[in-house]
């Protein structure tokens, strides 16, 4: 072979070594290319789900106390919840199931997620839908001065309440869920006992979602409407531990009014609480704590009040849960009388 056929030869695989070597930077920078462009995705991802369960509306923490009996029901439900049991809290309206559920799953140091029950709540308010529109770009330069552009328009997931809870371990709290018609609930039932929620409109593997090893819920339901609007399914009432409240003793209650009322005496706390109790046992309506803190805040602020005064202010902070104009003298009449024994 002749030198310069050699050497055009040993330059010829030379190029071609430079050429496939040339190949596998590109295809390289391609790979990283994408894998930076998953990486980001999974990032933004994550960041949604963080900002997400910001995003979610939970009701403020209100001073919270303590009482022994407050205590024995708190420990109770975390009792429950330590074995990974679902709570679910049953008592009349302004009872404090609400409180209390808020206080233990802060108590809990993880994110809490709050669900309101009410009859429109569907499946996917409870676990998300493709509710946005997501638009990638692309743009390859892989030429100079030459710019390959990709749009892709695509319907993007959103996690509503019950999935972020889940998929981030968060205590999920959702008041009064038997507002809610049994059939939106129902993917709470594999929630509770296979630890997987499924989501009705993801195909696939995504179509579930493995439970968080911290996941807890804390249901509230009002015992009265509890029996009536929409009858939980036997198969989630089932997974529940019912923990039923009643009204809290007089002590508690009066510690309650004075956390909430700025500057009331405990003297006329104790009045107030007295005469709302009275009142819960004589009416057949709920006379329940949030009453009583209401009944304080309007009568705080008068010096001596008398009698009539007193009764007017208990009429007005009552009279909604009367359905007539003319039961409100009914209603009247009895607190003026509940007032003349005290
Ligand atoms: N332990 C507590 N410490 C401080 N405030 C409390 C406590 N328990 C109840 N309250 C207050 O009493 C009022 C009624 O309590 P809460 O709203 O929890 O009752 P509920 O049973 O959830 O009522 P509803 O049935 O209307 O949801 C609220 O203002 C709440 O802040």
């Amino acid at each position: 072979m002749t030198n310069s056929s050699r050497e055009r030869k040993v330059r010829g695989s030379q190029i071609r070594s430079s050429r496939k070597n040339k190949r596998q930077q590109q295809s390289q920078r391609r790979e990283d290319k994408s894998l930076d462009r998953l990486e980001k995705q999974r990032e933004q991802s994550e960041q949604r789900t963080t900002t997400e369960l910001d995003d979610q509306f939970i009701p403020e923490e209100q001073p919270f106390v303590e009482t022994e009996v407050v205590k024995q029901t708190k420990d109770r439900m975390a009792r429950w919840l330590d074995v990974e049991r679902p709570v679910h809290l049953v008592g009349p309206t302004g009872c404090g199931k609400t409180a209390l559920a808020m206080h233990v799953a802060h108590e809990r140091d993880r994110p809490v997620v709050w669900i309101n029950g009410d009859a429109e709540l569907t499946t996917s308010d409870l676990v998300g839908e493709y509710a946005e529109k997501e638009r990638i770009s692309e743009r390859d330069k892989y030429i100079h001065n030459v710019v390959k552009s990709k749009d892709i328009i695509r319907d993007r997931w959103v996690d509503n309440p019950l999935t972020l809870a889940v998929r981030e371990g968060a205590i999920l709290v959702y008041n009064e869920f038997s507002r809610t018609k049994p059939v939106a609930n129902n993917v709470l039932l594999s929630v509770f006992e296979e630890g997987v929620l499924e989501l009705p409109g993801q195909h696939g593997k995504s179509r579930y979602v493995d439970v968080h090893p911290d996941f807890r819920a804390i249901l509230t339901s009002n015992s009265v409407e509890y029996a009536g609007v929409h009858e939980p399914q036997d198969a989630l009432l089932d997974r529940l531990i019912g923990i039923y409240m009643d009204f809290y003793d007089h002590d508690t209650e009066v510690e309650i009014v004075c956390s909430h009322v700025d500057n009331i005496s405990t003297e006329r706390a104790e009045s107030v609480v007295k005469l709302m109790s009275e009142l819960r046992e004589r009416l057949d309506i709920d006379v329940g704590t949030r009453a009583a803190i209401m009944a304080a805040e309007g009568i705080e602020p008068i010096d001596n009040p008398d009698r009539s005064t007193i009764a007017a202010i208990c009429v007005d902070v009552l009279a909604s849960k009367v359905a007539q104009h003319s039961e409100v003298q009914t209603l009247r009449d009895e607190v003026e009388a509940v007032i003349e024994n005290i």
